[in-house]
């Protein structure tokens, strides 16, 4: 799992990594790490290092410190590097002294504009993990003059560090390099990081267990269950659906679809949609009620069974069955409107709600807000459930407050039933008896990927997106090499 830290966190590890390094290591660590992305960004965009043209936006601060000596190492390749200062009196004296002495150019802001237009690459040290609020005016009317791909020097300025909210103009990077540890910002808002490379400052020995994680297709590989020679039908877990309506059977078939495709265990299909589940699916189990469904080892309720007396009574028999249950779609609405089904829960059972922001507002009382991380560990807590807060970056709390992120793989999930299918994963997962909270993780990563797969560069389909989950699972079992991101 890759480990992301908040910025509170990371200051503090940089304050105790300082006090026992030489003045300004730390930063020319950084800087250099910086300046070699910054050529291979030129490399890429104008065909050359030498004899290409950066523009460097300079804040108040080290952010800026790192892209004034990045901006010194460029010029030992031939660059020509010329520094915009936002703040010239508080401009990083050192850093400014070192891009002088390489024979740097230093324009005020009112000159900023022509740099800028002419720059093959610009690099982003506005502000860094110690931004506050939007970005300043002065920095925010600058933006408007960049068209070049654009550095982002820790992370894109505008954008906040800890939530990845933007609330007015940001840079929008065409890379990111960031120094020492992840921050939120990267998983939370990659499409305003671009790609992000890690330089190591030697920060690692002083960061202790991380504030969020992020699975990566090995962590996805490790926990996949796959049958293995003694394993029967019954042995790998059975999972329950109950899903759908008779007029309506589609969120029956995809949830019980994905289900299937997931893993090798048994799945059972309980609900007026039956019929339609046997005809699409014939390796499932299927009946018209969930009292005579059988034994299970998790249930997947939700997706189409309406929020009327029938949908609140599917759930409660449900969650007293004592198996780990997802609930997701019209189930969250009945816990919504009557908290009280939960009394029908082992308080030891593990739960996983799967809300959307709309379905979070109804049970909490509140929208997720900008900071959609609190608000989900917050719910966890309340709930005694792992909370799945679906958007665009997925976020995954546990009751205990770890929290996974799941960096999206583009919008090609925002089609319908696209929801039926990650509640038939998280079922089929939690069936197996993997921790409620890596098995939300793990099928929203690989409900991504799917997407991903299915999409292929153009819109997709929830059926499609279900038919891809077993090249994405071949693919987290043999992922394709990547150097950046
Ligand atoms: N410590 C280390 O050893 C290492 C640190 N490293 C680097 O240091 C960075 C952190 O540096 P830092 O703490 O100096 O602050 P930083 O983020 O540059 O901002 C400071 C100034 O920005 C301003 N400002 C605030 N909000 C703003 C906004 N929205 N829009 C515009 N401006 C805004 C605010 O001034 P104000 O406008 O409030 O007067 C404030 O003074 C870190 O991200 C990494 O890059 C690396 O070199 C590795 C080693
Ligand atoms: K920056």
């Amino acid at each position: 799992m890759q480990g992301i830290w908040t910025t509170d966190r990371i200051r503090a590890a940089e304050e105790r990594l300082l006090a026992v390094t030489p003045e300004g290591a730390l930063m020319r660590r950084a800087a250099f790490g910086a300046s070699l992305r910054a050529a291979d960004m030129l490399t890429e965009h104008a065909g050359r290092v030498a004899g290409s043209r950066v523009a460097l936006l300079v804040g108040a601060g080290n952010n800026g410190g790192d892209a004034l000596w990045a901006g010194a190492f460029l010029l030992r390749r031939g660059v020509g590097v010329t520094a915009v200062l936002l703040k010239p009196e508080r401009a990083h004296p050192r850093g400014l002294a070192a891009l002088r002495r390489a024979g740097g150019r230093v324009v005020p802001v009112e000159d900023a504009p022509q740099w800028l237009t002419r720059a093959d690459l610009v690099i982003d040290g506005i502000v860094g993990i110690s931004a506050s609020g939007p970005l300043r005016p002065q920095a925010a009317e600058l933006l408007e003059h960049v068209s070049a791909p654009v550095l982002a020097i820790d992370l894109p300025s505008g954008v906040d560090p800890d939530t990845g909210e933007v609330a007015g103009p940001a840079v929008r990077a065409a890379c990111t390099v960031t120094f020492g540890a992840r921050k939120p910002v990267h998983a939370l808002n990659p499409g305003h990081c671009g790609p992000v490379e890690l330089v190591d400052i030697g920060l690692g020995d002083e960061l202790a267990d991380p504030d969020l994680f992020r699975l990566d297709a090995g962590d996805v590989a490790a926990h996949w269950p796959l049958p293995g020679p003694e394993d029967d039908k019954y042995s790998q877990g059975v999972v329950g659906i109950a899903a759908g309506s008779a007029t309506y059977p589609g969120a029956a078939v995809l949830a019980t679809g994905s289900a299937v495709r997931a893993t090798a265990g048994m799945v059972r299909y309980a609900g007026p949609a039956a019929d339609a589940v046997r005809a699409h699916w014939p390796e499932t189990v299927a009946t018209g009620s969930i009292t005579d469904a059988g034994r299970v080892q998790s249930w997947a309720v939700g997706p189409g069974i309406g929020t009327g007396r029938e949908g609140r009574e599917v759930l409660e028999h449900a969650l007293g069955q004592g198996v780990p249950l997802c609930a997701d779609a019209d189930a969250i609405t009945i816990i919504a409107r009557a908290p009280a089904v939960l009394d029908a829960r082992d308080p030891g059972t593990p739960l996983v709600l799967t809300p959307h922001a709309g379905e979070f507002e109804r049970l909490t009382g509140t929208r997720p807000g900008a900071d959609r991380v609190a608000a989900a560990r917050e719910a966890a807590a309340r709930f005694n459930a792992v909370l799945l807060l679906k958007g665009h970056c997925t976020i995954v709390a546990a009751p205990d407050g770890r929290v996974l992120v799941n960096v999206p793989r583009g919008s090609w999930l925002a089609t319908a039933g696209s929801g039926d299918v990650l509640s038939g994963l998280v079922g089929a997962l939690l069936a197996a008896g993997i921790d409620a909270w890596l098995a939300a993780g793990m099928a929203t990563y690989v409900h991504s990927l799917a997407g991903l797969l299915a999409a292929r560069g153009v819109p997709t389909s929830a059926s499609a997106v279900l038919a891809a989950i077993p090249d994405a699972l071949r693919q987290v079992r043999s992922p394709a090499p990547s150097n950046c991101g």
